[in-house]
């Protein structure tokens, strides 16, 4: 008798999915799975969610061959009463036998910090995400170094906190960020076109909670002025980095590009006028795609499930 023969009939494989009550909807969960590659994993996996009920609704995976590692991502839909601490609760064991580092997610949207200087096209672009419910998160409240951006923060209904930074108030402005997140119980970081550089301290306390827009295709053109850079050097191509924030300025591990096309008719304004659209999609993809799970990361990189 297999494991599947000894499974109540609701649960046998083809069984109809569990459905909901009325005006009820089902829970839905992703779970993420990095380990040494190994035989056994997907079923393993497989096997667990059909004895807790579940449905898979979508499953990726990425096998490294370069490091010996797979990569997994499933998003499941549970009967009414499963919860993420039955599944983590039951998953430990599988976990220890594959040396799994693994996380379990249920659809609470995570709750974003944006961080915003004077441009405001990022932000623009993640309150119009945001309110048409495609963003993948909420947005809990803005903060600033400046003034400029109030107005379209508290147009949204959304709280400013401006924190004047300079050389002399730095720290303390880090730590009263460090504070908001504690106080908003924030899950990401999202730096909107930020232009003041965070500590070493900073970065570690927000450390794969935390994501950039940098203004340039990386790794080209670091630093706070990629176009005037870019118009320099003649390109024939403007871009845009969404990355994790690390100590090492535009450095951190990438989770999307995005590119438009320039001509020698691009000088530095309007090279930055063009460089806009890019930022914003592709900083709005990278929120979204950490929202949704699909982001793994591997050391200096990412593994992304689109
Ligand atoms: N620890 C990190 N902090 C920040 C990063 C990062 O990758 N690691 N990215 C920046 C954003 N950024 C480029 O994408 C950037 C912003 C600002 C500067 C810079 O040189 N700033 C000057 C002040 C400039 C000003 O006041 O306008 C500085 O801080 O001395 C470089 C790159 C966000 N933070």
């Amino acid at each position: 008798m297999t494991a599947v023969d000894s499974l109540p009939s609701s649960l046998q494989p083809s069984a109809a999915p569990a459905a909901a009550p009325e005006g009820r909807t089902l829970p839905q969960f992703v779970l993420t799975i990095t380990c040494q590659d190994q035989v056994g994993i997907v079923h393993a996996v497989t096997e667990f969610l059909l004895a807790h009920g579940a449905n898979i609704n979508e499953h990726q995976q990425f096998d490294d061959t370069v490091h010996g590692l797979v990569h997994l991502r499933t998003a499941f839909t549970g009967p009414l009463e499963l919860t993420r601490e039955t599944l983590q609760r039951n998953f430990v064991s599988i976990a220890e036998r594959f040396g799994m580092r693994y996380e379990i997610h249920d659809q609470t949207p995570p709750r974003l910090l944006v961080m915003v200087s004077k441009s405001g096209h990022c932000l623009n672009d993640l309150i119009f995400r945001w309110r048409a419910g495609g963003l993948g998160g909420e947005i809990a409240l803005v903060v600033s170094n400046h003034e400029e951006l109030r107005p379209m923060a508290e147009a949204a209904g959304l709280p400013y906190i401006h924190l004047p930074v300079s050389p002399a108030t730095k720290e303390e402005a880090e730590q009263q960020l460090l504070a908001l997140v504690e106080e908003h119980d924030i899950d990401l970081v999202v730096l909107a076109r930020y232009m003041q550089i965070l500590s070493d301290d900073l970065c570690r306390a927000l450390a794969g909670r935390a994501i950039n827009i940098h203004h340039s295709f990386l790794p080209g053109f670091k630093g706070a002025r990629p176009y005037h850079q870019a118009y320099e050097r003649g390109v024939k191509l403007v871009g845009a980095t969404a990355h994790y924030v690390t100590a090492d300025l535009d450095e951190g591990p990438i989770i999307e590009q995005e590119v438009i096309r320039v001509d020698h008719t691009h000088d530095p304004r309007a090279l930055s006028t063009v460089g806009q659209d890019a930022e914003a999609l592709a900083l709005s993809r990278a929120v979204r795609w950490h929202c949704e799970h699909r982001v793994l990361l591997e050391g200096s990189s990412t593994v992304v499930f689109r």
